[in-house]
C-alpha cells in the first residue's frame, strides 16, 4: 500500500486509499502527492519528521530510496516510531521526467509568494502541509529532509546544503549526515526559499537539502553508494536515532558568491561537464553576462557548485564557495 501510493500518486488514474494500518501506527493520504504517517505511540524524543523527493521532476534516485524505506515498514521489517510526513514534490514534473515544467519549485517557498500557475499552487499546498503538519506534533523536535539530485558530477558525489536561517544546526546534525555516508556540507550565506528553507526559516526546524549523486532517469539510478542513507531514512520512520559518524569526516565549504544570470546572452567560460566543487584560480574569468558584465575570481580561489547557464533570468546560475572550519560538534 505504500510502495503503491508513491506509484499511484504518479499515476491520475489510479485511486489511492486514503487511510489504512501500518506497521505500529496508521497512514493518511491528505492530498497529492502526500502520505502521513502517525505511530501509535512515540517516544517523547522522537522527532516529527518531514522527508521530500521530487521537488525536481528528474531527481528520481530519492524517490526510490525513499520508496524503498517505505516498502521494508510495510513488510514489517520494521515498526513506525516517528510521525513522519513524506512528501512527492513536483508530480507533473516527475510525470515529464523534467526538473519543472513552468519555474522551478524550489525557488518558491515563501509565504508572501503571489506568483500563479501549477509550481506556486503547488509551492502554497505543500507549505501549508507542513505547516499543518509541524502544528499537529507542536511539542516535538523538528526535522526535514529534502532529498535531490545534481545535474552534474561532483567532486563529493553526497553532500548537504544548510540553509541560511537564524535557527542553528545542532552539533548532533553533522554526526548523523556523517553517519549517512554524506561528504561535504555548503553553508548558504543568505534566505534562498528553498523547501528546507522554509522549514528552518519558519519552523527552526532542522533542516538539509540532501544532494545524493547524479539526476538520472527511473530505473538508472546505482543506489549501493546511497545505502548509508537508505538505513539513516529507515531509523527516521522507526523513530532510533540514525547512525553517527565523526563530523570531522565531512568537508565544510560556505557560499561566498552567487552568479546570476541577468541576461539572454549568457554563458558559463567552463566546460559544461565541470565537476561540482572543481576550483577555479584568481583571475579565472567565470561568466559573461550581456547586462552584468563578466565575473572573474578574485584574490582567492572559488569552487563552483550547481552550474547552469540555463536558467531563467534573474536566477542563479552558480554558486561559488570557499572551504571553511568545521562548525562546533558538541
Ligand atoms: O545540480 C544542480 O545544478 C541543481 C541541483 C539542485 O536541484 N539543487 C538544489 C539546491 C537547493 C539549495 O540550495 O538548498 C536547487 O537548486 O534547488
Ligand atoms: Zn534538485
Amino acid at each position: 500500500m505504500l510502495a503503491d501510493w508513491l506509484e499511484q500518486s504518479l499515476n491520475e488514474t489510479a485511486s489511492t486509499p486514503r487511510g489504512g494500518e501500518i506497521p505500529g501506527g496508521r497512514f493518511r493520504v491528505p492530498g497529492p502527492g502526500l502520505l502521513e504517517l502517525t505511530p501509535v505511540s512515540a517516544a517523547p524524543e522522537a522527532p516529527a519528521v518531514v522527508l521530500s523527493v521530487g521537488i525536481h521532476g528528474n531527481e528520481t534516485a530519492p524517490i526510490e530510496l525513499l520508496g524503498a524505506s517505505l516498502a521494508r515498514l510495510e513488510a514489517g521489517l520494521m515498526t513506525l516510531g516517528s510521525p513522519v510526513l513524506v512528501i512527492l514534490g513536483n508530480l507533473e514534473a516527475i510525470r515529464a521526467g523534467t526538473r519543472f515544467v513552468a519555474t522551478n519549485l524550489n525557488r518558491l517557498f515563501h509565504r508572501d509568494l503571489a506568483d500563479t500557475g501549477m509550481e506556486a499552487d503547488r509551492a502554497r499546498a505543500l507549505m501549508h502541509a507542513v505547516d499543518a503538519f509541524f502544528e499537529r506534533h507542536a511539542t516535538r523536535r523538528r526535522l526535514h529532509y529534502d532529498l535531490h539530485t545534481a545535474i552534474r558530477g561532483s567532486q563529493y558525489p553526497r553532500f548537504a546544503v544548510e540553509p541560511y536561517a537564524d535557527a542553528t544546526t545542532t552539533p548532533e546534525q553533522w554526526q548523523w549526515l556523517a553517519g549517512a555516508a554524506i561528504q561535504a556540507v555548503l553553508h548558504q550565506h543568505t534566505h534562498s526559499w528553498t523547501f528546507s528553507h522554509y522549514s528552518k526559516h519558519y519552523h527552526a526546524a532542522q533542516a538539509f537539502t540532501l544532494e545524493l549523486g547524479r539526476a538520472l532517469p527511473f530505473g538508472d539510478n546505482g543506489l549501493a553508494p546511497l545505502a548509508p542513507m537508505g538505513r539513516m531514512l529507515d531509523a527516521l520512520l522507526a523513530g532510533r536515532s540514525p547512525a553517527t559518524a565523526e563530523a570531522s569526516r565531512i568537508a565544510f565549504f560556505r557560499v561566498e558568491h552567487e552568479l546570476m544570470r541577468h541576461a539572454e546572452d549568457f554563458r558559463l567560460c567552463f566546460d559544461d561537464d565541470t565537476p561540482n566543487f572543481t576550483e577555479f584560480a584568481p583571475g579565472t574569468c567565470l561568466a559573461e553576462d550581456a547586462q552584468a558584465g563578466s565575473f572573474t575570481v578574485g584574490e582567492t580561489a572559488l569552487r563552483v557548485v550547481f552550474p547552469n547557464a540555463n536558467v531563467e533570468l534573474g536566477a542563479r546560475a552558480a554558486l561559488l564557495v570557499s572551504a571553511t572550519q568545521a562548525p562546533p560538534t558538541s
